[in-house]
C-alpha cells in the first residue's frame, strides 16, 4: 500500500490523449488517461506495468514535464510541476530525470562517454572542478572504468551504453528516476546486472523510480509497489505475484509469462498390464528450462 507521508510525486485525476489532427482534431481527440493517479513517495521504486499501448510512457511523458495533462494535476512535493505558462522551475527539471529504452536512440553517435555524462552539469550549472574527476566518479558508479571515457559513446556495448545513461542521469542529482522501459534492450544477464546495479544506486543516492515496464518478471524484487494500466487509469496492485484476485491487465500480464521450470510431463500411462520400458524418461522428469531468471 502507498506509504503515509509526503509524496514526492502525485498525479490526481489525470487526463490525456492525442488528437487526430486536421479540422476535426478537436472532436477526434483520443484519450489514453483517464481520471489517472498514482503517488510515489521519496526514495520509493513504483512499478507501473501494462500491455503496449497502455498509456505508460504517455503518463511518463507528463511526469517529465513533457507534455501538459488535458486535466488533473501533478505535483512535485505538493507543488504543481508546471508553471501557468507550462514551464519547469530549473531545479525541478533536475530532480527528475529519465532513462529509455534504446541508449543508442537517447545519446548522439558524434559525442565521447565524457561529453554525454558532462553534459547535463553543462546544463543544469553544476560544474564542478575539475570536471574529469566528476566525470570519472559517476562512471565508477555505474561500474565504468574511467579509461573509457574518451571512447565515442557508440563504440560501447548496449550494456555499457545503457550504464552511460544512467550515469547520466544521475549526474545532476536527482531525486525521481523514470526509467522507461530501460533494461528492455538488454540481453538477459545485462537486465540483471543492471537492475542490480540500479538498486544499489538507490540504496547509496535515496532516489525514486518510476520503473515503466510490459514485463512483470522484472519487477518481483525491485519494486516496492506496483500498478497496472487499465482502461486508462493506473490500478495499484497489493500483491502481483500472490494468489488473491489481480485487475484483468494484471492477469494478462501473468498468463503471458512462460514458466521459469515448465511443470513435470504428463505421466503416460501404459495399457493395462504392461510396464514402460526402462529407456522411457522418468514421468517426473521435467523439460528443459526455457528461461533461466
Ligand atoms: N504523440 C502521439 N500522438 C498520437 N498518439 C500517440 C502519441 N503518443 C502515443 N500515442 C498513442 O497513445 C497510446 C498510448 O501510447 P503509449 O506510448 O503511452 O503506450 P505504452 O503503454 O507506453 O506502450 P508501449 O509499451 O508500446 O511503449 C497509443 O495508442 C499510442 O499510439
Amino acid at each position: 500500500m502507498t506509504p503515509p507521508g509526503l509524496s514526492l510525486l502525485e498525479l490526481r485525476a489525470v487526463s490525456h490523449g492525442y488528437r487526430q489532427g486536421g479540422l476535426l482534431s478537436r472532436l477526434l481527440a483520443r484519450p489514453v488517461l483517464r481520471n489517472a493517479s498514482l503517488r510515489i513517495a521519496p526514495g520509493e521504486c513504483v512499478a507501473l506495468l501494462g500491455p503496449t499501448g497502455s498509456g505508460k510512457s504517455t503518463l511518463g511523458r507528463l511526469a517529465l514535464g513533457l507534455e501538459r495533462p488535458w486535466g488533473g494535476e501533478i505535483l512535485l512535493d505538493g507543488v504543481p510541476l508546471l508553471d501557468r505558462r507550462g514551464r519547469m522551475p530549473p531545479a525541478t527539471r533536475r530532480s527528475i530525470q529519465a532513462v529509455f529504452q534504446d541508449p543508442h536512440g537517447a545519446t548522439s553517435p558524434r559525442l565521447t562517454a565524457f561529453q554525454v555524462v558532462a553534459e547535463p552539469l553543462h546544463v543544469s550549472r553544476l560544474e564542478h572542478t575539475p570536471l574529469r574527476q566528476r566525470v570519472a566518479a559517476l562512471l565508477e558508479d555505474v561500474g565504468l572504468p574511467a579509461t573509457l571515457m574518451d571512447r565515442l559513446a557508440h563504440r560501447l556495448s548496449g550494456g555499457q551504453l545503457q550504464r552511460l545513461c544512467i550515469a547520466r542521469a544521475l549526474a545532476p542529482g536527482p531525486r525521481l528516476v523514470l526509467l522507461d522501459e530501460a533494461v528492455n534492450s538488454l540481453d538477459l544477464e545485462n537486465q540483471m546486472r543492471v537492475l542490480a546495479l540500479l538498486r544499489d544506486l538507490r540504496r547509496r543516492n535515496h532516489v525514486a523510480y518510476l520503473f515503466i515496464t510490459h514485463d512483470l518478471r522484472l519487477v518481483r524484487g525491485f519494486a516496492d509497489r506496483c500498478y497496472v494500466m487499465q482502461d486508462g487509469q493506473p490500478i495499484e496492485v497489493a500483491d502481483p505475484f500472490g494468489t488473491g484476485p489481480v485487475p484483468p491487465a494484471m492477469a494478462a500480464l501473468r498468463a503471458a509469462i512462460l514458466p521459469a521450470r515448465p511443470g513435470p510431463r504428463p505421466l503416460r500411462t501404459p495399457p493395462s498390464g504392461q510396464r514402460l520400458p526402462s529407456s522411457s524418461p522418468s514421468p517426473t522428469r521435467s523439460v528443459l528450462a526455457v528461461e533461466g531468471d
